[in-house]
């Protein structure tokens, strides 16, 4: 595999500024990255043109809205979200097995009304902000946490769910319990030299993909860079050493 071939494969860029010309901005200084994350503080900003500015640039992209809500509202907000032709999608696993299961369904049935390919629907199992401790003492989960979390992902997977967003501390466990071909979604990379900031469960972009991640998302190591380009480039060489 030649220099790079694996970030620009695996790494997800998360777009997580103010406005679209901010956006735009990054996505042209980083013209090697392929695949990017819309998230709640973008999407909110701009509504869906900016997934248009990313098609238009023939980008694959990440639509991150977590949805969390009662299995009607979940449902409606996948039908609408899989109309605009994105390539992932989020729902919260809390939102319960019900609200699961419409999601995945509505999402098909907006996908075809729209006549675009369906996303892939994942479903957060735990935010990687949350500590083990956090889960005990805040949440009041009386779960270990990679129980915790292999139980969100069980129950995704038995909705119908294409994966998971998950730490990159727990794919090991869940690629043996919920087999090779579901999606694990990693964020909370963090490469040697980036502060780990509201990350609890972190890895490096090399330690993911040997744990067997098929996506690792890397936000500010990469955009709050001073040279956002020369960040994009040492994770590349990182990961071009295990390729
Ligand atoms: O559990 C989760 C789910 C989603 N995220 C999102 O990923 C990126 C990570 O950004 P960094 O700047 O690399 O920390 C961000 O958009 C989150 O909304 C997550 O971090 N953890």
């Amino acid at each position: 595999m030649g220099s790079g071939e694996l970030a620009q494969q695996r790494v997800i860029v998360a777009l997580d500024v103010p406005d679209e010309e901010s956006a735009i901005a990054l996505v042209d200084r980083l013209e090697d990255v392929t695949f990017f994350k819309v998230g709640l503080e973008l999407f909110t900003s701009t509504g869906p043109k900016i997934l248009e500015m990313l098609k238009s640039r023939q980008k694959s992209i990440f639509l991150d809205l977590k949805f969390d809500d009662i299995p009607n509202t979940v449902a409606g907000a996948c039908r609408s979200a899989a109309r605009y032709g994105v390539d992932l999608l989020t729902i919260h696993a809390t939102c319960g097995r019900e609200a699961l299961k419409a999601a995945t369904e509505a999402a098909q049935v907006g996908a075809a009304q729209a006549g675009v390919k369906p996303p892939k629907l994942i479903a957060v199992t735990l935010l990687t902000s949350i500590s083990a401790r956090q889960l005990a003492f805040d949440l009041k989960i009386p779960l270990e946490l990679p129980e915790y979390a292999l139980e969100m992902a069980l129950m995704a997977q038995e909705s119908g769910l294409d994966g998971v967003v998950c730490s990159p501390q727990e794919v090991v466990q869940l690629r043996q319990s919920c087999g090779d071909d579901f999606l694990l979604v990693c964020p909370g990379i963090r490469p040697t030299w980036a502060d780990k900031a509201d990350q609890k469960r972190s890895l490096t972009p090399a330690q993911a993909i040997v744990a067997g991640a098929n996506y690792l998302v890397i936000g500010r190591p990469i955009t709050t860079a001073a040279d956002p380009e020369l960040a994009w480039k040492r994770i590349s060489e990182d990961l071009s050493a295990i390729a």
